[in-house]
């Protein structure tokens, strides 16, 4: 099976800290993959190594069996980074920041295609903003804009997602319109890697999760069950979520 990602004893260190301390983890095309673990545990980083956003100070790490900075074919991911606020000064509308999400597949100068408007139609649909489309970004709340990066990420139609909380902050009608985008993706072949703090209506869609600690992989395999169960939609929480969801997790792997 063709790996998309594959880092073999990956390192990071910021600000002379080691963030990531010998990492293995290789995802095969067409698997769905949660990266979880506690505030800090090291996540995004990796993520982002594994995307050439952030360089290795060890090991190595290939996308698409190519390293990072000699990878051309862009077009084939589509990533959702954290927090990122779209918009800023610029009054782009919904729809802009959207259509920005098929760069990558437009040559030089070419005008924007039907097969481009379909692809930005379907995508505002699919997150619920058909009705936003023409609104400035930075008027929406901040779930809507994290809505907005994830039609983005959906318009280029990669082959793989990857997306850093892509539920943080998102209402819960949104986050299960996302899983059920998720969901048809994955049908498809598509590959998925999700960062997470938990997995909420996305768990039915994920095969493998990756749990790390203190920058250190300490689980691959199965979702943590603990963290399945307390996150399934219709489960009675009696308790406030967060901390102790990420308390089970980490007692699960320890
Ligand atoms: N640019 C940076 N410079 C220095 N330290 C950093 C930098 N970015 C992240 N870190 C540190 O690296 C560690 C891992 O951060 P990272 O954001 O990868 O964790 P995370 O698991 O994604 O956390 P969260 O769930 O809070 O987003 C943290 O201790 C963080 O403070």
């Amino acid at each position: 099976m063709t790996s998309v990602f594959q880092m073999t004893g990956g390192r990071v260190t910021l600000d002379r800290r080691p963030v990531l301390r010998g990492i293995d983890l290789t995802v095969s095309e067409g698997e769905a993959v949660a990266i979880l673990g506690a505030n800090g545990s090291g996540k995004s980083t990796l993520v982002r190594a594994l995307l050439g956003l952030v360089p290795l100070s060890g090991g190595t790490t290939l996308l698409y069996g190519v390293p990072p900075s000699r990878f051309r074919d862009w077009k084939r991911i589509g990533y959702v980074p954290q927090r990122l606020s779209v918009g800023g000064g610029v009054p782009a509308t919904v729809r802009e920041v959207v259509l920005s999400g098929r760069i990558a597949r437009q040559r030089r100068w070419r005008r924007t295609t039907a097969e481009d408007k379909a692809a930005v139609a379907d995508a505002l649909e699919a997150m619920g903003l058909t009705a936003r489309a023409n609104d400035p970004v930075h008027a929406l709340s901040g779930g809507q804009q994290q809505r907005v990066l994830i039609a983005r990420a959906l318009a280029g139609q990669p082959d793989v997602f990857v997306m850093d909380e892509p539920t943080a902050g998102v209402d819960a009608a949104s986050q299960q319109a996302l899983a059920d985008v998720l969901a048809t993706l994955v049908a498809k072949g598509r590959t998925v890697v999700l960062v997470m703090h938990e997995l909420g209506p996305l768990e039915p869609l994920i095969s493998r999760a990756v749990v790390l600690r203190d920058g250190v992989i300490v689980h691959d395999g199965k979702p943590p069950q603990a963290v399945g169960v307390h996150a399934r939609p219709g489960h009675d929480h009696v308790h406030p979520h967060g901390p102790a969801e990420r308390d089970e997790l980490l007692r699960w792997t320890s």
